[in-house]
C-alpha cells in the first residue's frame, strides 16, 4: 500500500517511521510518503493561509498550494482506480474499526492534513475529480489539525495489512472486530501485591478459559459500551450457553 500524507508539519508525521509501521515501510511493505504543503505555496513566503471570506476569527487554507500538492500527489501513483483521499474533520465520519478493515484493502490512501480554521471547501470539491474523497473524525472533540487524527488512523489501518505486525493471531480476538470489549489481560507473577490471577486461567482447561473470558467480554462491555449491545447477537450467545 501507498500512503501520502500532506501537512505544513511533515516532521509530525516522524513516528510513523518508528516500531512496526516503519519496519513495514522499510520492508516494502508500506510505502510512506510524507509532502509539505509549504512546497507548493506560489510565493517567496511560502504562504499557505489567508484570512476567511465572510470574516471570523483564524485563517483559512488558501486553494492552490493545496491543488498543486494534490495533482503532484496523484501524478506521483499514476492508476486506473482513483486513490482515497482521507480529510481529517470534526465534521466527517467517524472512524471506526470497519472503517480501518475497508480501507486497509486500498492500494493508495491520500491524507490532507487541515491547520487553523480548515481548508478552502473549493479544494474538497476539486479532489473529487481525482480522488475519492472521505472527510474523517477520530471523535466529537477538536483537535488543532488533521496531523493527530492521521496517526491514528494510520496505525488504525496498517497493522491490519498482512506482513504488518508479526503474528495475525493478535487481529483475531481483539475489541471492536467482534463487537465485544477485550477481556482483561494477566501474566506471571501470579500473586502481585495481594492480588491474584483468576484461578481459572491458571488450570490447563481451554475450555474454561475460553468461556471465563467471553463471560468477562460481556461483563465489560455492558459496563463500559452498554450502546454496543444492542449490535450484540443475544441469540448466539444464549445458544453458546445452551451447547457448553
Ligand atoms: N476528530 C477531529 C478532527 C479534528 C480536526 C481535523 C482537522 C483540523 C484542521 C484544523 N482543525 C482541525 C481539527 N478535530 N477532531
Amino acid at each position: 500500500m501507498r500512503l501520502d500524507v500532506i501537512s505544513i508539519f511533515p516532521e509530525y508525521l516522524n513516528p510513523l517511521q518508528l516500531s512496526l509501521i516503519g519496519r513495514a515501510a522499510e520492508d516494502g511493505i508500506l510505502d510512506l510518503n510524507v509532502t509539505n504543503l509549504r512546497d507548493f505555496a506560489t510565493d517567496k513566503h511560502r504562504k499557505v493561509d489567508d484570512t476567511p471570506y465572510g470574516g471570523g476569527a483564524g485563517m483559512v487554507m488558501m486553494p492552490e498550494p493545496w491543488g498543486q500538492a494534490l495533482d503532484a500527489v496523484r501524478a506521483q501513483a499514476p492508476a486506473e482506480k482513483k486513490p482515497v483521499l482521507i480529510v481529517p474533520s470534526p465534521a466527517g465520519t467517524v472512524f471506526n474499526q470497519k472503517m480501518a478493515y475497508d480501507l486497509a484493502e486500498e492500494d493508495h490512501l491520500v491524507f490532507a492534513c487541515g491547520r487553523y480554521e480548515g481548508i478552502d471547501e473549493r479544494v474538497i470539491e476539486y479532489a473529487h475529480e481525482n480522488f475519492t474523497v472521505i472527510p474523517v473524525s477520530i471523535g466529537d472533540y477538536v483537535l488543532n489539525g488533521g496531523e493527530v487524527a492521521v496517526m491514528v488512523m494510520v496505525e488504525a489501518i496498517a497493522r491490519l495489512i498482512p506482513g504488518v505486525i508479526g503474528n495475525p493471531e493478535s487481529l483475531v480476538e481483539e475489541s471492536h472486530s467482534d463487537v465485544l470489549l477485550e477481556y482483561p489481560v494477566y501474566t506471571k507473577p501470579a500473586s502481585w501485591r495481594g492480588r491474584e490471577v483468576p484461578e481459572v486461567l491458571l488450570g490447563g482447561n481451554h475450555h474454561r478459559v475460553a468461556r471465563h473470558r467471553r463471560d468477562e467480554q460481556i461483563k465489560r462491555t455492558a459496563a463500559r459500551r452498554p450502546d454496543l449491545i444492542p449490535q450484540l447477537d443475544v441469540e448466539s450467545l444464549n445458544r453458546r450457553d445452551r451447547d457448553a
